[in-house]
């Protein structure tokens, strides 16, 4: 039997807990919940970082295949191979074998980490280049010299170039470090040809200056390497694809061989002449100075030091105003001459002609016999003219006139000040105003002629060279107000000079300036030549014949004095509307008048003369010109405008010929300059005339010429540019057409101070390739199409015309 007790005591406790459950039941399953979930999350987190720890280090693809990408070493590689299998189980030991892509690996990370950059795929954007270019260079400039030799010569001049190098910059070890050297063949292309080189612990204190020289062969050889690889960089999407615009500039200078490869479309020099275009490409067009060529069997030596002195030229731009200077990225966009608005526009828009309906004169033309004579008639009938009939009105006052002081005028002004706004639209058609009245341009044939596509036709019959020639006017004002006239509308006029006159030891220096700096933007343009761009650096010829007139500028026989003082030579073009000024003008090698019309009625309408005794002016020029042709070579000039003057005006032509006797006479075709005052005058493209009319217009001329008794024959042609020269008899001797000019025999009759005649300069022959029928393009330069693609020499057979 159980004591009473402690059986109640047996049934209490049951029923206590029943009581407390249902007190705490909430809570007590709240609370298992949250330390549920609690132990679930710790043994999560607890696993991941097991799994973790026991898996080997990954590197961030993003993170590491950018570096990668950027320093440009690897294809989706990780960078390293001390590390062992990823995820996947890849061992990158065994994927990276190469130990020296491995040090780069680590300098490519190196670099990134102190060099960040970004993984361009596209072309840079130019702007950012020229940010680039444009920063102040404060860094030391390093020089380095990258040569390849099969048979030793190249190798032989990159050292001779080396030590001409360290004489030329041994002053300049501040800024311009000593020259290094390196064979092609021996260095690994990656550690200078991917980007320029990091020397360590200097990342950006040092620029590279690259300097290649090469020579080329037709057959397997290392170089083909060499180029392959800066073309695969180029290609390369992981690699900007200006990598290398890190560098201050570089130069290619290729030695060949002519004997066998006498041209570069015939393979001269044609791998240094590759290696130039895709160095332009990687660096972002840092050709810091042409490329240059050298005959290893004729002129490789010379063409190499004046390379070197250019060179040197640009490396010492460097040391002194820390940047490249103009012509290559970043310091002022070169032109190219495609590109270039033709400058030929100023020396034919000046002279167009537009004619009225055909027109009549009879018993005008002179008979054949003493044209001379007639010529002294024609000027006695103008005299009478002016005495008998004076004038229906006051005439202008010509600027060579003295003035009374009543009508002094109050201080002179300038012409064109640099605030005008002829100032402004010369400035932007790329003239480079000097002073306050002249201008200076380069022409498009200068630019032509320093990448060796063509002179223009002043080469083929004078022998001008144009990288040789300068174009320039000493008064931008002009006493015409041709409807042709591009500048119309801004342009100054005036019959008499009112505006402050500027010396000419200021226009020459100005002129000469502006046309070098013209000449140096052209060193980073694809093509240039270097001998023909150092040759450009020595002014030889001037053409005073841009826009406005050049004898309205009160001293131009000073101005003139001065170029030959220089041994430049000096052609003058004037629109015949000064004759006081002609008549005291000084021996130039060359006088032009321009001959826009055979009439005075045609030539009012045409050129809008502010003389109002504007033909006996025009005349008076003639008779002047007829007078000097002794003294001075002198050349009349006609443009012919399609539809306006080729048919009618032959015999009117023939006429003022035999009234001015001039030694040579060239007819070329209007270029038409597509202005809105030239559209307004009703000329259009339509209007310029095709080589075939210009050649068809050219033998009735000479027969017309023939007719009246003159002695001239068709001398010359340059089909490129439309002209045509007929020449005086004069200039045939013993067979052969003399119409260059020898410039030193010039300068030397000037100097002797006798007196001395067109003969005493004249040239040797006219070259056969210049000769009529013949085309007149000289075979030493490539004739490209406007794209600068090769084009069929042209050979214009007299009467089948070719353009
Ligand atoms: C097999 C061979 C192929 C050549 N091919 C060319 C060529 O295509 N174009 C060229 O201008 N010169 C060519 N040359 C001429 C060399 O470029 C020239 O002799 C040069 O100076 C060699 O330089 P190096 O002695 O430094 O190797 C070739 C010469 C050889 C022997
Ligand atoms: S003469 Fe001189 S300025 Fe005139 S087109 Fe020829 S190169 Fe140019």
């Amino acid at each position: 039997m159980k004591a009473p007790g402690q059986g109640r005591g047996v049934l209490v406790l049951p029923s206590r807990i029943l009581e407390l459950w249902h007190g705490f039941r909430y809570l007590l399953v709240f609370g298992a919940c949250v330390a549920g979930v609690a132990t679930y999350i710790y043994t999560k987190l607890r696993s991941r970082r097991t799994k973790a720890l026991s898996s080997p280090f990954v590197i961030t693809p993003n993170a590491e295949f950018v570096t990668v990408e950027k320093s440009g070493w690897l294809e989706k590689k990780p960078p390293t191979g001390k590390i062992g299998e990823n995820e996947r189980g890849l061992n990158w030991e065994k994927t990276v074998s190469d130990v020296r892509l491995k040090k780069k690996l680590e300098d490519a990370r190196t670099r990134v980490r102190t060099t960040p950059k970004r993984v361009k795929g596209s072309k840079v954007l130019k702007k950012l280049l020229l940010e680039e270019h444009q920063r102040p260079l404060t860094t030391q400039i390093q020089p380095v010299i990258f040569f390849s030799s099969l048979t030793g010569t190249t190798e032989k001049f990159a050292n001779t170039l080396l030590k001409g190098l360290e004489e030329s910059l041994k002053d300049q070890r501040a800024m311009l470090k000593v020259p290094q050297i390196h064979d092609l063949s021996y260095i690994d292309h990656d550690d200078y040809f991917i980007g320029p080189p990091q020397p360590d612990g200097l990342a950006g204190d040092v620029q590279y200056f690259y300097l290649i020289l090469l020579p080329s062969y037709d057959i397997d050889t290392a170089l083909d390497n060499f180029l392959s690889h800066l073309q695969e960089t180029h290609q390369d999407f992981r690699i900007d694809t200006a990598s290398l615009s890190g560098l201050a500039g570089y130069s290619v200078f290729g030695f060949g061989d002519r004997e066998g490869w006498s041209t570069e479309a015939d393979g001269f020099c044609s791998q240094a002449i590759e290696v130039d275009k895709w160095m332009a490409k990687l660096t972002g067009r840092k050709r810091a100075f042409p490329l240059g060529l050298g005959d290893v069997k004729s002129d490789a030596a010379v063409r190499l030091d004046e390379w070197r002195i250019g060179v040197v030229g640009v490396l010492l731009d460097i040391a002194a105003h820390g940047s490249l200077g103009e012509g290559v990225m970043g310091s002022g966009d070169a032109i190219e001459s495609d590109e270039e608005n033709s400058t030929e526009l100023s020396t034919t828009t000046e002279t167009a002609i537009q004619r009225p309906p055909k027109r009549k004169r009879p018993g005008q033309r002179l008979s054949i016999g003493d044209v001379e004579d007639l010529g002294r008639k024609a000027r006695a009938q103008i005299d009478d003219n002016l005495a008998q009939e004076p004038f229906p009105y006051p005439l202008p006052i010509d600027f060579t006139a003295s003035i009374t002081p009543s009508m002094s005028p109050a201080a002179p002004k300038q012409m064109v000040p640099v605030s005008s706004p002829t100032h402004v639209a010369l400035t932007k058609q790329g003239y480079t105003i000097v002073g306050s009245h002249s201008g200076v341009k380069i022409c498009r044939w200068t630019k032509s002629a320093l990448r060796g596509r063509g002179s223009c036709y002043k080469f083929s019959f004078y022998g001008i060279k144009s990288h040789l020639c300068m174009e320039t006017t000493p008064s931008l004002s002009c006493s015409n107000k041709c409807i042709f006239c591009w500048r119309h509308g801004t342009n100054p006029v005036g019959t008499t000079w009112r505006w402050e006159v500027d010396p000419p030891v200021l226009i020459l220096n100005g002129a000469k300036e502006g046309h070098y700096k013209k000449i140096n933007m052209m060193r980073g343009v694809p093509g240039v030549r270097a001998e023909r761009f150092q040759e450009a650096m020595k002014i030889r010829h001037c053409a005073l014949s841009l826009v406005g007139e050049p004898i309205f500028y009160p001293h131009i026989n000073e101005f003139v004095a001065l170029l030959h003082k220089e041994r430049i030579s000096s052609f003058l073009v004037c629109n015949a509307q000064h004759p006081d000024q002609l008549a005291a003008l000084k021996p130039v090698t060359q006088l032009y008048v321009s001959i826009d019309a055979s009439n005075a009625e045609s030539l009012r309408k045409i050129d809008r003369p502010l003389h109002r005794d504007y033909w006996q002016r025009f005349l008076r020029c003639l008779d002047i010109m007829r007078e000097k042709r002794f003294s001075m070579r002198t050349v009349f000039r006609l443009t012919l405008v399609k539809g306006f003057n080729i048919d009618e005006e032959v015999e009117g032509y023939a006429d003022l010929v035999a009234l001015g006797l001039p030694g040579f006479v060239e007819i070329k075709g209007v270029t038409y300059c597509g202005t809105s005052s030239s559209a307004g005058a009703g000329l259009s493209m339509h209007n310029v005339p095709f080589y075939c009319e210009i050649v068809e217009f050219v033998e009735v001329l000479n027969a017309a010429l023939g007719r009246r008794g003159l002695e001239y024959g068709i001398a010359a042609e340059h089909s490129h540019s439309c002209c045509v020269l007929i020449a005086s008899k004069r200039f045939f001797v013993e067979g052969k057409w003399h119409t260059l000019i020898d410039y030193e025999k010039f300068f030397e009759c000037l100097e002797s101070g006798k007196e001395f005649s067109p003969e005493d300069y004249m040239g040797p022959p006219t070259p056969e390739w210049a000769t009529w029928g013949s085309g007149g393009f000289d075979p030493a330069d490539e004739r490209v199409d406007r794209k600068g693609k090769p084009k069929a020499a042209v050979t214009n057979s007299v009467g089948s015309p070719a353009v």
